[in-house]
């Protein structure tokens, strides 16, 4: 790895991962089910005896008393995945390569997420992960205004023992009430290096409309001193291996609010994309995809094709009871 990857992995590390950010049961899964391009410069995290889970909160748990909060939850044989890139930022707007500098959304962007919010407003949400940066987390929680389930997403605070204890729920109802929200840089934007602030055009007439395009949609060329794909998937596939797929795996229903490449790597990841083919992905501003995970395997059930909702999802059988509980519930 170069110097200069290696460098900006620590400088964003260092920025914003000074909290405690896992737990023994979150630990990593055996190696064997990453993909060989995912698993040679997989990120070493270590765990120390103090350290807490992401999720280890007692949002999920009755007992607050017990370590282990998913394991009393029934296991379900599917969960449901929603993959959202963040709504149109200021810089989008702008046209300004923005990578990890931490821009708001513009009106059009809180719009976008607000009609992101109604298209996924019949699927469930257990908890939602979404990138350190505002943009992500905006998208995150307009989209949840429109949820049917009413329930209030909460942001997780475990960057101390204080800051949690101190934003602890005593009351148990309000907390299954409620979804935890966590916050992880390794699902920020790529670090777009010395392009950070430029705007696209400009650089592309600079350094030629190819150059600027092998920066911003090819696997493994960086831009300068900034991140390649392939670098942000080191981080983002990692940490959705070892925090996200575990939920999965017990049943609860997950939203990533995230961003365009921090995203792409993660799609390559689940639809088993070469680094060929990952070059032609480009997500659009505040679009869900949903995603089935169902013994071990994720299955793209599509994303929004049309303003009617039927023909924004292929719903699975226990989705379409979810739905028909909502529907339930509203004519009470
Ligand atoms: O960081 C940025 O500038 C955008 O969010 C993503 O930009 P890209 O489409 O150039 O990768």
């Amino acid at each position: 790895m170069a110097t200069s990857t290696t460098m900006s992995h620590q400088a964003i590390g260092s920025v914003v991962s000074q909290r405690p950010f896992k737990a023994s049961q979150f630990l990593k899964e055996p190696l064997n089910n990453v993909p060989m391009k995912f698993r040679q410069k997989r990120f070493k995290i270590e765990a120390t005896a103090s350290q807490i889970s992401v999720v280890d909160n007692t949002f999920l748990s009755p007992s607050p008393s017990k370590n282990k909060p998913h394991e009393s939850k029934k296991k379900s044989n599917e969960a449901a995945l929603i993959l959202i890139r963040h709504g149109e930022s200021l810089w989008n707007e702008k046209n300004l390569f923005t990578g990890c500098v931490d821009v708001p959304l513009t009106q059009k962007g809180v719009g976008e997420a607000i009609e992101a919010g109604k298209k996924i407003s019949n699927i469930p949400v257990d908890l939602i992960f979404t990138s350190s940066l505002i943009r992500a987390q905006m998208t995150a929680m307009l989209a949840m205004t429109q949820h049917r389930r009413k329930k209030v997403p909460i942001i997780l605070h475990n960057e101390s023992v204080k800051a949690k204890t101190w934003s602890h729920v005593f009351s148990e109802e309000t907390r299954k009430q409620s979804i935890p929200v966590i916050a992880a840089w390794q699902l920020n934007e790529r670090m777009y290096g010395e392009l950070q602030g430029l705007n696209k055009k400009e650089t592309a007439e600079r350094y030629g409309t190819q150059q600027v395009h092998e920066w911003r949609r090819s696997y493994e060329i960086p831009p300068p001193k900034g991140e390649s794909l392939e670098m942000c998937a080191e981080r983002a596939v990692a940490y959705f291996e070892d925090n996200i797929k575990p939920e999965l795996a017990s049943g609860n229903n997950v939203m990533i609010a995230a961003h365009g490449n921090s995203l792409r790597s993660i799609i390559m990841y689940l639809d088993d994309l070469t680094s060929q083919e990952v070059t032609t992905l480009d997500l659009s501003t505040g679009v869900p995809l949903l995603y089935i995970f169902k013994e071990g395997k994720f299955m793209k059930r599509g994303s929004p094709v049309g303003s009617t909702e039927a023909g924004v999802y292929a719903y699975t059988k226990r989705l379409a009871q979810y739905r028909e509980k909502l529907d339930a519930a509203a004519t009470i």
